[in-house]
């Protein structure tokens, strides 16, 4: 049995055999321009969902999934849409054949399928086109040496003309099958070489050029040459590199579409498809949410969004990247990650409390610049700390923002109680109520709902009946004199009636209750209406010293005075 010793460093040895991996070795182009340029507007997207996605998924797609997937992603606006790989089974063909004699394909997609370089499955492709209104057939084989010696035992060249032959094989039996209608306008040809990351860019370059000369692209007979990082391989700028290097040795770049086609071995497909589309490239297959062979194709999810929080139209609907996701999971029967960007359950949620603060602090503020120009939130320019775009432009709501465990602060629980129940809580209290629910979610752990947090509030300030309970309230002035109130209560259940008198009634109220042994100091005072209207509701909050203690009570009542009182209550009876 072979043992793989240790691997020594500078530091001693490691536990990881890390001298086992050679280090990629990038194209040199000293004089690289992509680093300064931008990405102004979407490329040409082709989802490869259908293909790359269900190829690799560990039940793949059902029929009647395929073609929720293939509508979901006609809704959502792709353009080019690869289909299937109709040589590798009964079902892929069947599916190709049933968009075609169906009449499935809107006018403006055009469907794509892939072959290997073989002709007896090239053949198969092309038969299951015919009819088909327009479509891009698709032809890959392996250009990097280490394909070249241990799955193919061929040389180079003879590597090359294995696409040199595929592509005139699909010509011979296009214009046999489908009546000499690819290279017109609406039927397209694409190559690949496969591995391209992991191929002598010169040697992709030299076969993607064998195959041009094959298909002679021209104004109107595009060719598509589309560069697979298979296996990614490097950090996102060497592939930059080899893109812009295969750009600059191409001939006939202007009737050639440079398409890129990423995995995310190294977790940074998104990253390598934007440096590569500024050194060049118009045209970018993946997949919805990632899926694909291994750690899955580069994510279309997360590129258009990254367009659309440019301020770039991504040219796809993700409006609703709810349904999106729900669609995806159907048809995949894979969960998409709650962290996933834009689209996770989490993504749009804060738990910490400095997050929380600077969250509704910044609501808050595009609620009072809204209301200034008297124009809705969504016509503002969005700028939210710490939420890169509003989750109401892709269909989430501000309601799950915002949610509390033991790591959320005042900011958080002052949110769920301002805009689920309309109570904007003095910032004394804020941090007062927090601390009641920190302690809630000490001693229970994990997360405390919306509904839990105001369980918490009715029982801490609204609900509490003793020592204290008003009953009824009558209050008399008369200008330039003293309140003079008169209030029915119940003192631990006993009703009893209370005169006093003061500078306003909660004075009054004050002084009504001493005579029950209770020492109160008024502090501080809020209030505010819970809606709009005349039967409305009022908060009272009402910051008290009873005795040694300092706390805040809550009132409401549809009368003033009356939430007033029973926030002193609630002061006292917490006391
Ligand atoms: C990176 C990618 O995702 S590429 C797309 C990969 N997707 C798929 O493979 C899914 C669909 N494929 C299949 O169902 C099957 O591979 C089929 C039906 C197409 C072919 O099946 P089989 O004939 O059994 O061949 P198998 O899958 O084992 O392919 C290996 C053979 O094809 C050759 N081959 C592989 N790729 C290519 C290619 N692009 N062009 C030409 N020959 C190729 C291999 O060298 C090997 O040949 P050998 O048997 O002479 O050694
Ligand atoms: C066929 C090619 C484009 C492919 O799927 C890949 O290289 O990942």
């Amino acid at each position: 049995m072979t043992h793989l010793s240790n691997t020594s460093n500078q530091q001693g040895t490691s536990p990881m055999p890390f001298g086992r991996y050679t280090p990629f070795v990038p194209v040199d182009v000293p004089d690289r321009t992509w680093p300064t340029k931008k990405v102004d507007r979407a490329p040409r997207w082709l989802s490869t969902d259908l293909r790359d996605g269900n190829q690799a998924l560990i039940d793949p797609m059902t029929p009647a999934r395929k073609l929720t997937m293939f509508e979901l992603l006609v809704k959502m606006g792709y353009k080019e849409i690869e289909v299937g790989f109709p040589s590798a089974s009964q079902t892929d063909f069947d599916f190709v054949r049933k968009l075609v004699e169906e009449d499935r394909i809107p006018d403006d997609v055009q469907i794509s399928v892939l072959t290997q370089a073989r002709e007896d499955l090239i053949e198969r492709t092309v038969d299951s086109l015919v009819g088909a209104p327009r479509a891009t057939i698709h032809l890959y084989n392996a250009t990097a040496p280490l394909f070249q010696r241990v799955v193919f035992h061929v040389t180079p060249d003879e590597c090359r003309n294995i696409a040199v032959r595929g592509t005139e094989m699909v010509m011979k039996y296009a214009e046999e099958r489908l009546g000499g209608i690819v290279g017109s306008q609406d039927f397209g040809y694409q190559y690949s070489p496969e591995i391209f990351t992991q191929s002598d860019t010169d040697f992709a370059l030299s076969v993607c050029e064998a195959v041009s000369d094959v298909w002679q692209p021209e104004a109107g007979r595009e060719i598509i040459l589309n560069l697979p990082a298979t296996v990614e391989m490097s950090t996102p700028n060497t592939y930059a590199d080899q893109i812009e290097y295969f750009g600059r040795g191409l001939t006939r770049r202007e009737h050639s579409a440079i398409s890129l086609h990423p995995h995310n071995d190294r977790g940074t497909a998104v990253a390598a498809t934007e440096l590569a589309l500024m050194a060049g490239a118009d045209r970018v297959e993946g997949c919805l949410f990632g899926h694909g062979e291994r750690t899955g194709n580069v994510d279309l999810v997360t590129l258009a969004m990254n367009l659309f929080s440019q301020g770039i139209d991504p040219q796809v609907d993700l409006g609703d990247i709810d349904e999106v996701r729900r669609t995806v999971e159907y048809c995949t029967n894979l969960p998409v990650h709650p962290r996933h960007p834009y689209a996770g359950d989490l993504v749009y949620t804060a738990f910490s409390g400095s997050h929380q603060d600077a969250i509704k602090k910044g609501l808050e503020d595009l609620d009072r610049q809204a209301a200034e120009q008297g124009v809705p939130v969504g016509e503002l320019p969005w700028e939210a700390p710490y939420l890169p775009i509003d989750p109401k432009d892709v269909g989430r709501t501000y309601e799950a923002v915002i949610r509390v465990n033991s790591q959320s602060g005042k900011g958080g629980v002052a949110y769920v109680l301002k805009s689920e129940h309309k109570l904007d809580l003095p910032r004394r209290a804020q941090i007062e109520f927090s601390r009641v629910v920190q302690q809630h979610t000490d001693t229970e752990g994990g997360e405390i709902t919306p509904e839990e947090i105001w369980s918490v509030f009715r029982a801490e300030y609204l609900d509490r009946r003793t020592p204290l309970e008003l009953d009824s309230v009558h209050t008399s002035s008369a200008a330039g004199e003293k309140d003079q109130l008169t209030v029915g209560v119940f003192v631990d259940g006993e009703r009893q009636e209370l005169s006093g008198e003061g500078n306003g009634p909660i004075a009054a109220f004050v002084d009504a209750i001493s005579g029950l042994g209770h020492d109160v100091r008024v502090l501080d005072y809020a209030e505010h209406a819970l809606s709009a209207g005349g039967d409305a509701i009022a908060a009272a909050y009402v910051e008290c010293a009873v005795g040694e203690k300092v706390l805040w009570g809550v009132g409401l009542d549809p009368n003033i005075v009356t939430a007033s009182l029973k926030a002193v209550i609630s002061a006292v009876n917490r006391a």
